[in-house]
């Protein structure tokens, strides 16, 4: 397994992975770390088992051997600040914009100035001032994802979990969200893990991509994208990327 000079502190540790419904093998003995502030994408096809590793991460499913550790102890999102955005936008119809943002803030009972404070971040930085007040019914599925982002970020939470987040958007929305999910990551230093079957997309926005074969899923490679953000899809260096991650998961 290749290792990266990165001086950062682990956050997950990944250990001997192995996952099985019944007699179906899916996750074949995981090995990789993942650093405090790291952008990771696991990328890998269709059906190989992306979900369920982060399934086992949420313990929505537990390991069939093997472990997941957050800073050093098993993963427990009781006691784990873990956030997650989904494919399907899972706006709260019945609040507004801002509302929608503070949610988390408000279950966690956090003082009214820092929800304040955290909520009009989010609202800047998400170029959602102007439609603050607005229900999430009203606005177009991209802008109700950026909600959706901006209230998992609002959390501040240790880790952020992003499984095909932009699954349903157009390309030209895509890059726009993309973009916006890396200036909230710069900004606020969280730890992101961000799946995706879509190769661009992974070079596009991570820092290092870890490849998935096909299922039962082992590591393929993992490659440091060593290019600055924003990224140019158009450079030679970023095609480049692009085409290996291509070939390493046509040719498993
Ligand atoms: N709860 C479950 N019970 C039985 N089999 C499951 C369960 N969850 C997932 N699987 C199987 O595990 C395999 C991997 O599924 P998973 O959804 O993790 O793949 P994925 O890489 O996320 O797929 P996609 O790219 O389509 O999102 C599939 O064969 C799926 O049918």
């Amino acid at each position: 397994m290749a290792e990266f000079e990165d001086n950062r502190p682990l956050k997950v540790e990944v250990k001997g992975l192995t996952k099985r419904f019944g007699d179906l093998l899916v996750l074949d003995d995981l090995n990789f770390n993942i650093r405090k502030g790291e952008f990771v994408c696991v990328v890998g096809p269709t059906g190989c088992g992306k979900t369920t590793f982060l399934n086992c991460l949420t313990r929505i499913h537990m390991p069939s051997e093997g472990d997941l550790y957050i800073d050093g102890v098993p993963a427990d999102p009781r006691k784990h600040n873990i956030s997650f955005v989904f494919q399907e936008p899972s706006s709260l119809p019945w609040m507004t914009v801002e509302d929608n943002i503070a949610y988390g803030l408000k279950i966690k009972k956090l003082p009214q100035a820092e929800i304040d404070r955290r909520v009009n971040r989010i609202l800047d930085l998400m170029g959602l001032q102007e439609v603050r007040k607005v229900y999430p019914g009203e606005l177009s599925v991209s802008a109700e994802q950026r909600v959706i982002i901006g209230r998992s970020f609002a959390m501040e939470p240790d880790l952020l979990l992003m499984d095909e987040p932009y699954g349903q958007m157009d390309v030209k929305v895509r890059f726009y969200l993309e973009d916006e999910v890396i200036r909230l990551w710069r900004e606020l230093g969280s730890t992101v893990v961000f799946i995706t079957h879509n190769i661009e997309e992974a070079v596009y926005v991570a820092e290092r991509v870890i490849i998935l074969s096909n299922k039962p899923a082992h590591i393929k490679e993992e490659l440091k994208i060593d290019l600055p953000h924003p990224r140019n899809i158009a450079d030679p260096k970023f095609i480049e990327y692009r085409n290996y991650i291509t070939d390493k998961i046509k040719w498993w």
